[in-house]
Protein backbone atom coordinates (compact mmCIF):
# COMPACT_ATOMS: atom_id res chain seq x y z
CA UNK A 1 0.00 0.00 0.00
CA UNK A 2 1.49 3.61 -0.98
CA UNK A 3 2.64 5.46 2.11
CA UNK A 4 1.71 2.72 4.53
CA UNK A 5 3.19 3.31 7.55
CA UNK A 6 2.97 1.92 11.35
CA UNK A 7 1.77 4.27 14.34
CA UNK A 8 1.79 4.12 18.34
CA UNK A 9 -1.21 4.71 20.44
CA UNK A 10 -1.45 4.84 24.43
CA UNK A 11 -4.35 5.29 25.88
CA UNK A 12 -3.18 6.68 28.76
CA UNK A 13 -5.07 5.40 32.16
CA UNK A 14 -7.20 7.90 32.96
CA UNK A 15 -8.53 7.32 28.94
CA UNK A 16 -8.50 3.57 30.27
CA UNK A 17 -10.13 4.34 33.88
CA UNK A 18 -12.94 6.68 32.16
CA UNK A 19 -13.93 3.76 29.45
CA UNK A 20 -12.42 5.79 26.22
CA UNK A 21 -11.31 2.76 24.50
CA UNK A 22 -14.09 1.96 22.82
CA UNK A 23 -14.39 5.33 21.55
CA UNK A 24 -11.06 5.56 20.52
CA UNK A 25 -10.68 2.22 18.97
CA UNK A 26 -13.81 2.90 16.46
CA UNK A 27 -12.22 6.44 15.61
CA UNK A 28 -9.20 4.59 14.19
CA UNK A 29 -11.36 2.20 12.48
CA UNK A 30 -13.32 4.78 10.90
CA UNK A 31 -10.66 6.05 9.13
CA UNK A 32 -10.17 2.13 7.73
CA UNK A 33 -6.74 2.51 9.73
CA UNK A 34 -5.97 -1.16 10.81
CA UNK A 35 -5.37 -2.52 14.12
CA UNK A 36 -2.03 -4.31 14.25
CA UNK A 37 -1.81 -4.86 17.61
CA UNK A 38 -3.43 -4.11 20.62
CA UNK A 39 -2.23 -4.97 24.34
CA UNK A 40 -3.40 -4.00 28.08
CA UNK A 41 0.00 -3.33 29.99
CA UNK A 42 1.09 -0.90 33.05
CA UNK A 43 3.91 0.95 32.41
CA UNK A 44 7.43 0.22 33.94
CA UNK A 45 9.70 3.12 34.38
CA UNK A 46 12.15 2.21 32.24
CA UNK A 47 9.63 2.26 29.80
CA UNK A 48 8.52 5.83 30.76
CA UNK A 49 12.15 7.01 30.42
CA UNK A 50 12.22 5.71 27.07
CA UNK A 51 9.73 6.26 25.92
CA UNK A 52 9.83 10.19 27.34
CA UNK A 53 13.33 10.53 26.30
CA UNK A 54 13.08 14.14 25.42
CA UNK A 55 10.66 14.96 28.84
CA UNK A 56 13.45 12.64 31.62
CA UNK A 57 15.47 15.68 32.19
CA UNK A 58 12.55 18.21 32.93
CA UNK A 59 11.19 18.47 36.48
CA UNK A 60 7.81 17.71 35.32
CA UNK A 61 9.36 14.26 34.44
CA UNK A 62 8.16 12.98 37.92
CA UNK A 63 4.64 14.06 37.33
CA UNK A 64 4.21 12.36 33.89
CA UNK A 65 5.51 8.63 35.77
CA UNK A 66 2.94 9.24 38.48
CA UNK A 67 0.17 9.40 35.63
CA UNK A 68 1.18 7.13 33.69
CA UNK A 69 1.56 4.71 36.32
CA UNK A 70 -1.95 4.93 37.97
CA UNK A 71 -3.47 2.30 36.31
CA UNK A 72 -3.08 0.20 33.30
CA UNK A 73 -2.99 1.84 30.15
CA UNK A 74 -3.84 0.52 26.04
CA UNK A 75 -0.93 -0.02 23.74
CA UNK A 76 -1.87 0.47 20.04
CA UNK A 77 -0.26 -0.01 16.52
CA UNK A 78 -2.21 1.15 13.79
CA UNK A 79 -1.16 0.86 10.47
CA UNK A 80 -2.49 2.14 7.41
CA UNK A 81 -1.59 5.20 4.72
CA UNK A 82 0.00 8.20 6.52
CA UNK A 83 -1.57 6.68 9.95
CA UNK A 84 1.24 8.48 11.51
CA UNK A 85 0.18 12.18 10.66
CA UNK A 86 -3.56 11.68 10.43
CA UNK A 87 -3.55 9.82 13.80
CA UNK A 88 -1.45 12.27 15.67
CA UNK A 89 -3.88 14.66 14.07
CA UNK A 90 -7.40 12.92 15.73
CA UNK A 91 -5.93 12.95 18.94
CA UNK A 92 -6.13 16.87 18.61
CA UNK A 93 -3.78 19.05 20.63
CA UNK A 94 -1.52 18.28 23.54
CA UNK A 95 -3.40 20.48 26.18
CA UNK A 96 -6.56 19.13 26.51
CA UNK A 97 -7.94 22.93 26.88
CA UNK A 98 -6.51 23.90 23.60
CA UNK A 99 -7.76 20.85 21.76
CA UNK A 100 -10.75 21.35 19.00
CA UNK A 101 -14.40 19.19 19.33
CA UNK A 102 -14.20 16.72 16.75
CA UNK A 103 -10.33 15.19 18.06
CA UNK A 104 -10.32 12.43 20.75
CA UNK A 105 -8.79 15.07 23.35
CA UNK A 106 -11.06 17.65 21.94
CA UNK A 107 -13.99 15.51 22.78
CA UNK A 108 -12.71 13.25 25.78
CA UNK A 109 -10.26 14.91 27.89
CA UNK A 110 -10.92 16.98 31.27
CA UNK A 111 -9.90 21.02 30.72
CA UNK A 112 -7.85 20.85 33.92
CA UNK A 113 -6.80 24.68 34.67
CA UNK A 114 -3.39 23.44 34.76
CA UNK A 115 -4.07 20.75 31.68
CA UNK A 116 -1.53 19.69 29.45
CA UNK A 117 -0.62 16.53 31.48
CA UNK A 118 -3.92 14.30 31.89
CA UNK A 119 -4.76 14.12 28.08
CA UNK A 120 -5.92 10.68 27.91
CA UNK A 121 -4.05 9.41 24.97
CA UNK A 122 -0.28 9.70 23.28
CA UNK A 123 0.42 9.19 19.45
CA UNK A 124 3.62 8.95 17.84
CA UNK A 125 4.55 12.33 16.09
CA UNK A 126 7.15 11.11 13.91
CA UNK A 127 7.50 8.19 12.14
CA UNK A 128 11.18 7.88 13.85
CA UNK A 129 9.70 8.07 17.27
CA UNK A 130 6.69 5.46 16.08
CA UNK A 131 9.64 2.92 15.26
CA UNK A 132 11.09 3.81 18.35
CA UNK A 133 7.70 3.99 20.56
CA UNK A 134 7.10 0.68 19.19
CA UNK A 135 10.16 -1.04 19.84
CA UNK A 136 9.58 -0.25 24.00
CA UNK A 137 5.77 -1.19 23.83
CA UNK A 138 6.48 -4.11 22.23
CA UNK A 139 9.91 -5.83 22.28
CA UNK A 140 8.34 -9.54 21.51
CA UNK A 141 7.32 -7.85 17.83
CA UNK A 142 11.27 -6.97 16.96
CA UNK A 143 11.79 -10.79 18.68
CA UNK A 144 9.44 -12.17 16.22
CA UNK A 145 11.10 -10.35 13.06
CA UNK A 146 14.24 -11.12 13.79
CA UNK A 147 13.57 -14.98 14.37
CA UNK A 148 11.98 -15.26 11.08
CA UNK A 149 14.33 -12.78 9.04
CA UNK A 150 17.08 -15.67 10.48
CA UNK A 151 15.59 -18.94 11.38
CA UNK A 152 17.89 -21.28 13.67
CA UNK A 153 18.66 -24.11 11.34
CA UNK A 154 17.73 -27.55 13.50
N1 LIG B 1 4.62 21.32 30.76
C1 LIG B 1 4.17 20.08 31.01
N2 LIG B 1 3.81 19.72 32.25
C2 LIG B 1 3.37 18.47 32.50
N3 LIG B 1 3.25 17.51 31.55
C3 LIG B 1 3.58 17.83 30.32
C4 LIG B 1 4.06 19.11 29.97
N4 LIG B 1 4.30 19.11 28.64
C5 LIG B 1 3.98 17.89 28.18
N5 LIG B 1 3.55 17.11 29.19
C6 LIG B 1 3.16 15.71 29.11
O1 LIG B 1 4.20 15.07 28.40
C7 LIG B 1 3.62 14.34 27.35
C8 LIG B 1 4.45 14.24 26.10
O2 LIG B 1 3.71 13.71 25.02
P1 LIG B 1 2.20 13.24 25.14
O3 LIG B 1 1.51 13.46 23.84
O4 LIG B 1 2.20 11.85 25.69
O5 LIG B 1 1.53 14.20 26.22
C9 LIG B 1 2.36 15.06 26.99
C10 LIG B 1 1.84 15.46 28.36
O6 LIG B 1 1.14 14.39 29.00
Amino acid sequence: MANSEKTLVLVKPDGVAEGHIGQIISRLESKRYQIAALKVVTATTDQLKRHYREQVEKPYFHEIQTYMQEGPLVAIIVTGTDVVKTVHNLAGKTRPNDAQPGTIRGDFAHAYPDGILRNIVHTSDSRENAHHEIAIWFPELAVEAHQQASPSKK
